[in-house]
């Protein structure tokens, strides 16, 4: 005999949104086949437009979700009465957020406080102000919820499982350093990529925007602020109290002239106009006989963060990564010198929504 119901609400079905729904739906019917079973029942699914809302909480056919959420003609409720119908829900509700929004991360702290937990590879609600971080963790307390984030860093790579492991096992966490960014590891492997000649930067930039890599405005990955939103959130789960992202070095390689551009798209349409300052760069590096990554550190003795180009030697195990790889290395007094180190695909839809998922199944274990 199945128990009751675990209700599941999704808003944003893009890249990542998309991989989530037929992984959850491998998910549910695991779930479901499995004694005792546990029953999934996704009530809601939303998109910036449109939305669509179960009937008396029967669940959804993840299948035609998204040709459902095409065709919907019903108006677009505002998220007050989204809330609303999620907390009349008969029993726990569990709010997956594949969005980048940090409207809707502004929210945690209501949702959470209402008993609903969340799962996300949204950064915004961790890595904004330091208040929305002590914030979201107050309210799932408070609410007896759950939140987990491990997407939000490292795509679905074990990260923040990684270090709250280490940190709640009694080590101490000394400097946690690598690539953070598949977009930069993916565009700089390509760019310069060791023993080869590698091609135009602009024409990276977009290569790793259509393989979904970059953040829906892929300025949010020039600027260096994606690294940035990565690296406060590991240091506050290594302690330290980060304001914001904006509160330590981060270099941006959006080129002077395009800071103004009003859009993603007129930045990417002019783009290509800069390829000579990448260029420079590049052959300084060559010249030096090395190559340039854009990388991040967290020096938590010092509390030191920052973010940027480095020239690294051909052999350095930076210089070597693939594709949209990030390495991840966390220095500690029991690894001693040699650190441990995560290193895989650090964007893309699937692996993005393995993450996501696999929270879910943490909060799934939970609820039950
Ligand atoms: N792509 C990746 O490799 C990784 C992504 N992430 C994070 O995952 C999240 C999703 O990324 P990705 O799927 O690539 O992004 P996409 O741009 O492909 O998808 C975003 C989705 O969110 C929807 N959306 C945006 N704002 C709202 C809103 N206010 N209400 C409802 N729906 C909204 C969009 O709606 P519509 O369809 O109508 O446009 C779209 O469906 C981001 O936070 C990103 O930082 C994290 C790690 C890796
Ligand atoms: N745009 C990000 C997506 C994952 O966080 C990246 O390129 O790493
Ligand atoms: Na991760």
């Amino acid at each position: 005999m199945s128990s009751q119901p675990i209700f599941l609400a999704i808003i944003g079905l893009g890249g990542v949104g998309k991989a989530f729904l037929t992984q959850y739906e491998h998910l549910r019917q695991r779930l479901s086949s499995q004694t005792p079973s546990t029953d999934l029942a996704l009530i809601l699914a939303r998109r910036s437009k449109t939305q669509v809302l179960s009937e008396r909480y029967g669940g959804l056919d993840a299948s035609k979700i998204l040709q459902q959420l095409d065709e919907s003609k019903k108006p677009f409720l505002p998220f007050d009465a989204i809330l609303e119908f999620l907390e009349n829900a008969p029993g726990k509700v569990v709010l997956v957020d594949n969005t980048s929004d940090l409207e809707l991360a502004k929210q945690y702290p209501t949702i959470l406080g209402k008993g609903i937990s969340i799962v996300t590879p949204n950064k915004k609600g961790f890595s904004d102000d330091i208040k929305l971080w002590d914030n979201i963790f107050s309210a799932a307390s408070r609410g007896n919820s759950h939140v987990f984030h491990e997407s939000t860093v490292g795509a679905g790579l074990p990260v923040i499982s990684t270090l709250t492991e280490l940190i709640e096992t009694g080590d101490e966490v000394t400097k946690i350093e690598g690539v953070f960014s598949g977009t930069m590891s993916f565009l700089f492997n390509s760019f310069q990529p060791v023993g080869g000649e590698g091609g135009k930067f602009s024409a990276e930039v977009k290569k790793a925007k259509d393989l979904g890599y970059t953040e829906p405005d892929p300025r949010d990955d020039l600027n260096g602020l994606d690294v940035a939103r990565k690296l406060t959130i590991l240091a506050r789960i290594a302690g330290l109290k980060v304001e914001s992202p904006t509160s330590f070095p981060v270099q941006s390689l959006i080129p002077k002239a395009l800071e103004s551009c009003k859009s993603g798209d007129e930045f990417m349409e002019k783009l290509p106009e800069h390829d000579d300052e990448m260029e420079k760069l590049k052959s300084e590096a060559s010249k030096a006989g090395k190559v340039l990554r854009f990388v991040g550190s967290i020096d938590v003795g010092s509390k030191s963060v920052k973010v940027g180009l480095e020239q690294f030697d051909t052999s350095h195990p930076i210089a070597a990564l693939k594709g949209s790889d990030n390495i991840i290395s966390f220095y500690t007094k029991r690894y001693g010198a040699n650190p441990l180190i995560v290193q895989g695909a650090g964007a893309g839809g699937e692996v993005t929504a393995m993450g996501v998922t696999g929270d879910l199944i943490k909060v799934i274990r939970l609820l039950k």
